[in-house]
């Protein structure tokens, strides 16, 4: 039996479901596996018995990833499985911010008692006399999952779009329309936007990245979008924009102190990622990934792992040594298994960054004692008997 913990609510029904061979626990020190969203996990006493958590979405800036790699616990995350639910908020943001639909159902509400309010809604609609998104200059701000869909359904929409990332993957340039005009710095897409949404992960150099010099270099009366991460926008800088006029809205999916008190602004309770469909979809990738982390030793999507896969666990024996990133790390390892005279039948090693995970099939079981010998090589976080 292998046993998971949740933490938030996965799913809005509550419906999660790891199949035969798996229970839920109340206590995550009984825990093999962590699956969570959103809670913050810096300062959260991560039990010994814990060995992988799964995120499901996008962003692991509530994770202490680093970390958690140097104690071997493998942290994953659900890549593109809410990313259309975003880019349809998103979306949602451009109209609401340029039509007036909100209040101008506002005014129908206030107006309900009026007999006549069919002719004066006639009189009143000028005051909500939008624009449309057709022909409006656009910058996306990271072209990943939910950036590249945003960007193209942009294009559909008729915009003028250009877009900045200089890490964009090859697999998102590919699925990038041709006409998302690409520019070199953040600078050459502010200037002129009349919207511009932003995309990017939580890290250093995204932090505060659009402030005053970037909002001073859009359009006159622009519309800021953040549905990526609180810390991208520098709050005061927007607040102080909005009240000179210089952005006419602001979009925001974070309700912090000083978001829900700025003029002209949406605020949304972290919900671009509340569709039943991006749920189930983050719920599905997390959990299979999980799973074969679990059974088989086989990384997918990890963020302080590198990918790495063997199949099936057919062997006798699987070991998975999680370790750092340093020269004779297989030297060392094989040089314990020859000891034991052990056959080794595949072996694979793969790095990322400052961590490496080495995995092999044996075709009988390894002593403890081998095992034990292996966890006392330096810099080996973690052994795995998985089999
Ligand atoms: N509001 C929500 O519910 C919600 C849902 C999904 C994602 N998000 C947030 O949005 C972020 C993006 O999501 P995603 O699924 O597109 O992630 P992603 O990893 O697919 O894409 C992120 C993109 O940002 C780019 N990038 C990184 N640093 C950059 C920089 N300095 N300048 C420009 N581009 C940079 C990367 O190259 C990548 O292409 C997530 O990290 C998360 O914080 C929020
Ligand atoms: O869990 C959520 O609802 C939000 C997830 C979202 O912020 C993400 O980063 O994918």
């Amino acid at each position: 039996m292998r046993y998971i913990k949740t933490i938030d609510d996965i799913t809005k029904d509550g419906q999660v479901t790891f199949g035969e061979g798996y229970e839920f626990v109340a206590d995550a020190d009984q825990a093999d596996a962590i699956l969570m969203r959103s809670t913050d996990l810096h300062g959260y006493d991560l039990p010994e018995s814990v060995r992988a958590i799964a995120r499901c979405g996008a962003g692991v800036n509530n994770i202490p990833v680093e970390e958690y790699a140097k104690r071997g616990v493998v942290v994953f995350n659900s890549p593109g499985a809410n990313s259309n639910a975003v880019k349809e908020i998103v979306i949602a943001m451009m109209v609401l911010s340029s039509r007036g639909a909100l209040q101008s159902m506002q005014w129908v509400r206030d107006n309900a008692d009026d007999p006549d309010i069919y002719t004066h809604a006639e009189k009143a609609k000028k005051a909500f006399v939008g624009h449309e998104l057709k022909g409006k200059r656009v910058g996306v701000v990271g072209l990943g999952n939910v950036g590249s869909k945003v960007a193209n359904a942009c294009v559909q929409l008729g915009m003028d779009v250009y877009g900045y990332d200089p890490f964009i993957s090859v697999e998102h340039a590919w699925a990038l329309s041709q006409e998302v005009q690409r520019v070199a710095t953040l600078e050459d897409l502010c200037r002129g936007c009349d919207y511009l949404t932003v995309h990017v992960p939580s890290k250093a150099d995204t932090i505060r990245m659009i402030g005053a010099k970037q909002i001073d270099m859009l359009a006159p009366g622009a519309v800021l979008i953040n549905f990526s991460r609180e810390t991208i926008v520098n709050e005061d800088a927007v607040d102080e924009a909005l009240r000179a006029g210089k952005l006419s809205w602001f979009a925001t999916d974070f309700a912090t102190p000083k978001t829900v008190k700025m003029p002209n602004t949406f605020v949304t309770t972290h919900h671009g990622a509340g569709t039943l469909e991006a749920e189930a979809n983050c719920a599905d990738m997390a959990i299979s990934e999980l799973k074969d982390y679990l059974e088989n030793g086989n990384i997918a999507n990890s963020v302080n792992y590198p990918t790495c896969s063997m199949g099936k666990a057919r062997a006798a024996s699987r070991i998975a040594c999680l370790h750092a990133n340093v020269p004779n790390m297989i030297g060392q390892i094989t040089a314990v298994l020859a000891k034991d005279n052990a056959n080794v039948q595949r072996m694979v090693n793969e790095s990322a960054g400052e961590n490496a995970y080495t995995m092999f099939d044996t075709d009988e079981h390894l002593d403890d004692e081998t095992i034990e010998e292996l966890k006392r090589i330096p810099s080996i976080y973690r052994v795995r008997v998985i089999k």
